[in-house]
């Protein structure tokens, strides 16, 4: 296994599972760091909750070996406590109460801390006595967040955790995300939000078909993509610097990695022969934009290694 350094919390190295003949993640590799937030994002079926229940301990790999906090997740025991895991789908029963469910997974965890503050920080103060049976969704969605942050433990698994949730609800859970990463929390991250992942993540690792594609930074993933440039020309005005006119009349468009310097072409040339630049838009690469180039690219090989 390649070095990894004390700041190492998780360390996947070339994961294979397999259920019966389907392989559904193949030679994965990632690392996360101490302190860090990695999203691991994907296409449907790309292999991220395989994986990430085999970093929670929850699945056996393979192939490939999972270390987390320098141990296998295997091994409960070690990592329980220091582990909370938001799952996609909470088992909670529905006969307890709010208050009586975290209790017990509190209790469960190993860490301690106070249920009134972990209901606080998603507003659940005012539900702790009534059963989980009779919680809205987004309700029962904000419950199993306060169960995986009790005892703000030291690793976080969140697996689309805004699902289903309000705007207030989602700000209120991404301030405690914050509030946790303040004290040294480690947090991993799946969802479909690729602006939420844009927004929050230190790092992002993009699966496809059980291979992981890209990784990086916002910034580095996005600038492997040209940026956009549109506008508007009335009919008869001469040619522009930059950017295609559309078949069908005037609308024009323009592919740059050079964002700034052809936008600047573009409005210096308009200045200069006073032409009108209708409905302007410049718009930098997204996360979006990278997901879409990925899911039409060919499977590569050899399936990368560190
Ligand atoms: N228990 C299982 N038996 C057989 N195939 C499975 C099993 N669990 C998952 N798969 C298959 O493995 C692939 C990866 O599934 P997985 O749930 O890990 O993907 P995912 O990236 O989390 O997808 P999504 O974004 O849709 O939640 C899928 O094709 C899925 O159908």
């Amino acid at each position: 296994m390649a070095h990894t350094s004390s700041r190492t919390v998780i360390d996947v190295d070339r994961l294979n599972i397999s259920y019966g003949d389907f392989h559904a993640v193949k030679d994965l590799s990632f690392r996360v760091e101490q302190g860090e937030l990695y999203a691991l994002l994907g296409t449907n079926g790309a292999g991220k909750t395989s994986a990430l229940e085999t970093v929670e301990g929850h699945r056996k790999p393979s192939s490939g070996t999972v270390r987390v906090f320098g141990t296998t997740p295997a091994d409960r025991r070690a990592v329980r406590a220091r582990m909370g895991i938001m799952l996609q789908e909470s088992g909670f029963s529905a006969d307890l109460t709010v208050a009586e469910s975290v209790r017990l997974i509190g209790r469960l965890s190993g860490r301690t801390d106070s249920v009134d503050r972990v209901l606080g920080t998603v507003d659940l103060t005012r539900k702790a006595d009534v059963r989980v049976g009779q919680l809205s969704g987004g309700e029962k969605r904000r419950l199993d967040f306060a169960t995986a942050v009790y005892g703000r433990p030291e690793l976080i698994f969140l697996d689309e955790p805004t699902t289903g949730l309000d705007i207030q609800s989602r700000d209120a859970l991404w301030a405690a995300v914050s509030e946790l990463r303040g004290h040294g929390s480690t947090v991993v991250l799946t969802t479909h939000y690729l602006e939420e992942a844009q927004q929050y993540a230190d790092r992002i690792g993009l699966m496809h078909r059980g291979t992981l594609r890209r990784e990086g930074t916002v910034s580095e993933l996005t600038r492997q993509l040209p940026a956009s440039i549109r506008f508007s020309l009335s009919p008869g005005t001469p040619p522009p610097p930059i950017g295609a006119r559309a078949a069908d009349g005037t609308a024009y468009a323009a592919e740059t990695f050079r964002l700034q310097a052809d936008l600047k072409l573009l409005l210096d040339w308009a200045a200069a022969h006073d032409v009108d630049l209708r409905d302007l838009s410049a718009a930098p690469t997204r996360l979006d934009d990278v997901f879409r180039s990925i899911e039409t690219e060919p499977v590569p090989t050899p399936a990368p290694t560190r």
